[in-house]
């Protein structure tokens, strides 16, 4: 196997080369300290290129004695691996529990719903939530905000940090606080470093900058989460080329499920949503939908029932369809308060 055929990122392929190793010989007999001195990556980067390439130099052996395609997992592993998935909580008790948890990492997970029920405010509480510290319940981890409308709002993002804060200090329902005498020395300063935010105004800047995140999260790989708010904005507008369209989002959702499975994050995606016109009547559907919708692993859509907000597990392959209340408070995302709450199972 050439350098070239190797499956290792391109940005990890091109370091190699400007380091003058061009084949795999040439790599055979280096340590990772010393491949990752040449190449100016973690010692960890190292040894999985090293890894790659042990197991190319195998393949390469003409005993074909190894099979082509490897990697099989069993059903019982994937049966562990799926047990073990870090969630990321809503803020919601029972928003989680629909969830199985929360938003699950290593998956892709699609939020809709109409203007003003509160997808940024859900989209702002994972990004603070994803900080709350292991030894709360949670995953320690960063986040990446993509905005593609101008939505994000820094004084709600650092009102719902400081909420965050504070119940901590105090007793949450929805944090799993084993360690009482723990004190919280986070400051809500803390928590918006926590966020990288992007700003993207057109399709093209979208698609860049998701090519981009492989990279970015190489570097960061304490983010557990991107959020996209909304995914679907710039490609509603003004595109004629609705076959352009589908490769191009196909090719996005692609390269998003394959983040969330190589660096164990969670992807939310916000989606808006429009009216479809089918069987003599107008529907509400995810913006996008009908080219949109393999992409995701889970489909949640934020309705209102009378004054209440509601979320339903619209499509997940290991979820129950259900619904659940949730409010958006001073605090964010929480608990629905009403007396005759519920959660449906349908
Ligand atoms: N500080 C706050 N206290 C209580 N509720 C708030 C607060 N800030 C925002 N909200 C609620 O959140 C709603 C706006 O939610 P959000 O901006 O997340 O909607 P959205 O679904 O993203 O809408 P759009 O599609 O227009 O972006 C407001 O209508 C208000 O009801």
């Amino acid at each position: 196997m050439e350098l070239a055929r190797l499956p290792i990122s391109a940005s990890q392929r091109g370091k190699l080369i400007s380091a003058g190793y061009t084949s795999l010989s040439s790599l055979s007999s280096l340590s990772p300290s010393t491949l990752a001195q040449d190449l100016k990556i973690s010692d960890n980067e190292a040894l999985e290129i090293l890894r790659v390439v042990s197991q190319g130099s195998r393949l390469d052996k003409p005993d074909g004695s190894h099979a082509i395609v490897n990697g099989a997992q069993t059903a019982w592993d994937m049966l562990h691996e799926e047990e073990s998935l870090k969630c990321i909580t809503t803020s919601c008790v029972d928003l989680d529990d629909i969830l199985g948890g929360g938003i699950k990492c290593k998956e892709v997970t699609e939020i809709g719903g109409v203007p003003g029920i509160g997808k940024t405010q859900l989209g702002i509480q994972l990004a603070v939530n994803v900080q709350i510290p292991v030894n709360y319940g949670g995953l320690g981890g960063k986040a990446i905000y993509i905005d593609t409308e101008g939505s994000f709002m820094l004084e709600r993002s650092l009102q719902i940090a400081e909420a965050c804060i504070e119940d901590m200090s105090g007793n949450s329902d929805f944090l799993q606080k084993d360690f009482q005498s723990c004190q919280v020395k986070a400051q809500p300063k803390d928590f918006l470093q926590n966020i990288f935010y992007f700003r993207v105004c057109s399709y093209t800047e979208q698609i860049a900058m998701i090519n981009y995140l492989d990279k970015f999260i190489s570097e960061h790989k304490d983010v557990n989460v991107v959020i996209i708010d909304s995914v679907t904005f710039h490609f509603r507008q003004d595109f004629d080329d609705l076959a352009l369209r589908t490769r191009l989002l196909s090719g996005m959702a692609l390269k998003l499920m394959k983040l969330a499975k190589k660096f164990s994050l969670a992807v939310v995606l916000l989606n808006q949503v429009t009216t479809k016109h089918t069987e003599g009547s107008f529907q509400l559907t995810l913006a996008l939908g009908d080219s949109w919708s393999h992409s995701c692993t889970n489909r949640v859509i934020l309705y209102w029932n009378g004054d209440e907000r509601y979320a339903y597990i619209d499509k997940s392959p290991s979820l129950r369809s259900a619904s659940a209340p949730y409010s958006v408070t001073g605090k964010g995302i929480r608990t629905a308060t009403s007396k005759c709450k519920r959660i449906k199972i349908m």
